[in-house]
């Protein structure tokens, strides 16, 4: 199989490592010292046990010269797709699916997807209508269970003892794809598996990131520290129990019973949630995808959320302080000023 990885950075390093020792013909798309990295040395993955494998995958500041692949991967954050889309168009010529493997809600959630008789309210993840241009056969999601991170360029630190990728789509088309591609990538070196209700998926793994990243944010605490701090630990059970119940909202109110497994004693990463390193470097955060998705979630079904809209005002602050989320136009400071 012929696969882009575009935005190899964490997660992105991580996959296109993994999967070219699986054999498939894999190049990257990154940018910087750690694509001058790769292109010189190959792309190295660590394993927790310090065991490294180096990828030699051919590597480029853009997608524009790899042509045509069976598959595309985008590993960048949220915020930055949509400005790679218009890039993408050699690489997808030949009908290839395009699978976003990231935290926070797809943006083709809503699509054939009613919650009270209305399509669920994804506006804010595309507000330029870029992503809709993806036809919704061909869009596919990743929810990630792997920690990672680029801790020199070129090199990428995995820190997870199980890495498990889960695979899906909006269409019953997407869906009979994504069990494709998980066949050819699911193997001894990586875990890929599809999974019909993926929306569930993405929706278990949202309510950890919604629980730890903000008091992250806001503290700059591991989310080991936000989850076992006896104080801080309350506001995450309250962020995860709002969130709960709007996933309850969408079908998946089951997931409210998971609260005693994502609290207990000792859990949480010993890393800070990746949209908390964001905010430490300034760049741009996956706030809409985290975390006001959901909040306009909560107000298309009239649930109440008093703590997640009061971290996220704090949030937005914090990222407005540091340039990694833009300013409302109201608030644009005048000339001179
Ligand atoms: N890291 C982790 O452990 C986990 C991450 N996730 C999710 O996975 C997704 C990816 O996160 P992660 O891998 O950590 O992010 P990274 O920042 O490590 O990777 C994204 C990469 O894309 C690169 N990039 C951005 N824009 C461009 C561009 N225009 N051209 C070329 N390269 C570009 C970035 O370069 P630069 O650094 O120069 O900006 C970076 O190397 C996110 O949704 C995150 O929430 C989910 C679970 C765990
Ligand atoms: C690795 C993990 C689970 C840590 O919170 C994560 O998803 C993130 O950093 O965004």
């Amino acid at each position: 199989m012929r696969v882009m990885i575009v935005g190899a950075g964490a997660i992105g390093g991580f996959l296109a490592a993994k999967i070219h020792q699986g054999g498939h013909e894999v190049c990257v798309v990154a940018r910087g010292p750690h694509l001058a990295a790769i292109q010189a040395d190959g792309l190295r993955l660590r394993s927790p046990d310090g065991a490294e494998i180096i990828a030699k995958v051919a590597a480029d500041d853009g997608p524009e010269r790899f042509g045509s692949q069976d598959l595309v991967i985008t590993t960048l954050k949220a915020p930055a797709l949509p400005s790679m889309l218009p890039r993408l168009g050699a690489a997808l010529a030949a009908g290839a699916p395009l699978a976003a493997a990231m935290n926070g809600v797809f943006w083709w959630y809503g699509h054939g997807f009613k919650v009270g008789g209305q399509e669920a309210d994804t506006r804010r993840l595309d507000p330029d209508g870029a992503l809709a241009a993806i036809p919704p056969q061909r869009a596919m999601g990743i929810v990630i269970h792997s920690t990672n991170e680029v801790i020199a360029p070129g090199v990428v630190q995995n820190r997870s003892a199980k890495n498990r990728f889960v695979i899906g789509g909006p269409t019953a088309e997407s869906m009979a794809t994504a069990a494709t591609i998980a066949d050819a990538l699911n193997g001894p070196g990586l875990t890929m598996l599809a999974d019909a209700d993926i929306r569930r998926v993405m929706w278990r793994k949202l309510l950890r990131n919604l629980s730890s990243a903000p008091a992250s944010v806001l503290t700059g605490g591991e989310a080991y520290d936000v989850l076992n701090d006896p104080d801080a630990r309350s506001v995450a059970q309250a962020l995860f129990a709002e969130g709960a119940a709007v996933a309850a909202t969408h079908g998946f109110s089951e997931l409210a019973q998971e609260a005693p497994d994502v609290f207990r004693v000792g859990g949480g990463a010993r890393q800070k949630p990746s949209m908390s390193q964001d905010v430490d470097r300034g760049r741009p955060m996956e706030i809409d995808t985290i975390l006001r998705s959901v909040q306009d979630f909560a107000r298309q079904c009239a649930v109440p959320t008093p703590t997640l809209d009061t971290v996220i005002a704090l949030v937005l602050l914090r990222a407005r302080l540091v340039g990694a989320y833009p300013r409302p136009p109201a608030q644009q400071p005048a000339d001179g000023q």
